[in-house]
């Protein structure tokens, strides 16, 4: 006979929920499991090896050349990790949202090889969409309180989801910036490669005051490395034709002067948010361009924060720790936080990943609102187009052995 394989709904979880831990300790009510070993796969186990490595200088695993895991991309690095705990034999596996970054491509790869280990492994799947749930699964866990409550045929579960609005205008834009030129970014014949692994070839990209673009391109297609040309400190910009609201990069404003413009969003950057701030001062915090508030604000822009608030239907909830909310609605106050200078330039990286079609579907319909109520222009990063977005262009990186070239797509 097969094994009965599980599922469990990320939001049905608690932020700090301990029950993966349970379950991987022994300490749960489901009676298959009983003096099984599991191991975990999830962002927070590839963080630590990641962490290990950087600290230690050690390699945990081997990969590929020999290199160390950060120098991955994030879809090759999920791909390593997983195969490293495959190859430990545990009984039960638990997949704390397995297909989150990964492309189509990797992704059918992925599904085929856990389908395949399904008679061996048992798996309990955290997933997000009811598309990712692996075909093998038969029954979703259903969660009270953080404990396992009951076993539900997958058949009678019920995924329903709720239409989203936000009611009221975007906040006005109270900071000024002047000279920004109409052409804020432009890529000419960018190349980029890494000794004989070429990542890019020949980009062309430029982007206008007022413009909604959607970056796309599979797993290692090279959609971070272009970012951080723009927004980081990619030593490989120097030297090459990018222009950032009309500057040569390297060459006249400082790389503060730069991010003082920009505006941006990536759910990793949840980790770096330590100390404990309310949801006021987070979004506050976006003045300051800091990570938690150090400076008195302003009438004004504590007014500004509130009418955020407002706007995301959270005002009562102003003074809750930011630590202690939804994911997306903690998705929602810091793509606030980062647009509330309206700033001529907006990156939100990936701000998807994670989520359920509930919380995607809130998370557009934000963004939606923001195109059609501010003047910012927008960069959206995704490794799958999201169709739901009113974008005015699409620009597609499409892999090749000679680095990816990128394809313009008009949208309306
Ligand atoms: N320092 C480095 N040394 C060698 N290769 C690197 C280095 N940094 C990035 N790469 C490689 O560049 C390629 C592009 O990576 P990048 O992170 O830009 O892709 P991506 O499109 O953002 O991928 P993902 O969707 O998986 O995050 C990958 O193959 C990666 O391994």
């Amino acid at each position: 006979m097969g094994n009965i394989h599980f599922a469990i709904k990320k939001g049905t979880l608690s932020v700090k929920s301990e029950l993966i831990h349970n379950l991987l300790n022994d300490k749960h009510s489901l009676p298959i499991l009983k003096n099984k070993t599991g191991l975990l796969f999830s962002d927070t186990i590839l963080e630590k090896i990641i962490d290990k490595e950087d600290r230690h200088n050690t390699k945990t695993i081997k990969t590929p050349e020999n290199r160390s895991i950060r120098s991955f991309s994030s879809g090759e690095q999920k791909k390593i990790v997983l195969n490293y705990l495959i190859d430990q034999k545990p009984s039960f596996l638990v997949l704390d949202c397995p297909f989150e970054s990964l492309d189509t491509s990797a992704v059918s790869s992925l599904k085929e090889r856990l389908i395949s280990l399904s008679s061996q492994i048992i798996f309990i799947q955290i997933f997000n969409r009811r598309e990712e749930i692996l075909p093998i699964i038969s029954h979703v866990l259903e969660i009270k309180n953080d404990q396992i409550n009951s076993q539900i045929p997958i058949t009678n579960y019920n995924f329903k989801e709720q239409d989203i609005v936000f009611n009221g205008e975007v906040p006005e834009a109270i900071t000024k910036y002047t000279n920004i030129p109409n052409q804020l970014i432009k890529l000419e014949n960018v190349s980029v490669n890494y000794d004989d692994n070429y990542i890019l070839k020949n980009i062309n990209w430029t982007i206008h005051k007022n413009e909604f673009w959607q970056l796309i391109g599979p797993n290692g297609s090279g959609k971070t490395t272009i970012i951080s040309m723009i927004y980081g400190n990619n030593v490989k910009a120097y030297g090459q034709e990018v222009y950032l609201f009309g500057n040569k990069k390297g060459s006249g404003e400082s790389v503060w002067e730069i991010k003082e413009k920009i505006g941006y969003f990536n759910p990793a950057m949840l980790i770096l948010f330590k100390t404990e701030v309310t949801l006021k001062q987070m979004i506050i915090s976006g003045f300051f361009d800091s990570i938690g508030l150090y400076k008195k604000p302003t009438s004004l822009q504590e007014k500004l924060a509130e009418d955020w608030l407002k706007l995301l239907g959270l005002e009562k909830e102003k003074n809750t720790l930011f630590q202690n909310i939804s994911t997306v609605t903690q998705r929602l106050v810091l793509i606030a936080r980062a647009i509330i200078k309206h700033p001529p330039l907006l990156i939100l990286d990936e701000p998807m990943i994670n989520l359920d079609n509930q919380g995607t579907a809130t998370i557009v319909t934000l963004i939606n609102k923001l195109v059609n109520e501010s003047e910012t222009t927008i960069i959206f990063v995704s490794h799958r187009s999201v169709d739901t977005l009113q974008a005015n262009y699409k620009y597609t990186l499409l892999p090749s052995k000679d680095g990816s070239t990128g394809k313009v797509i008009k949208e309306n």
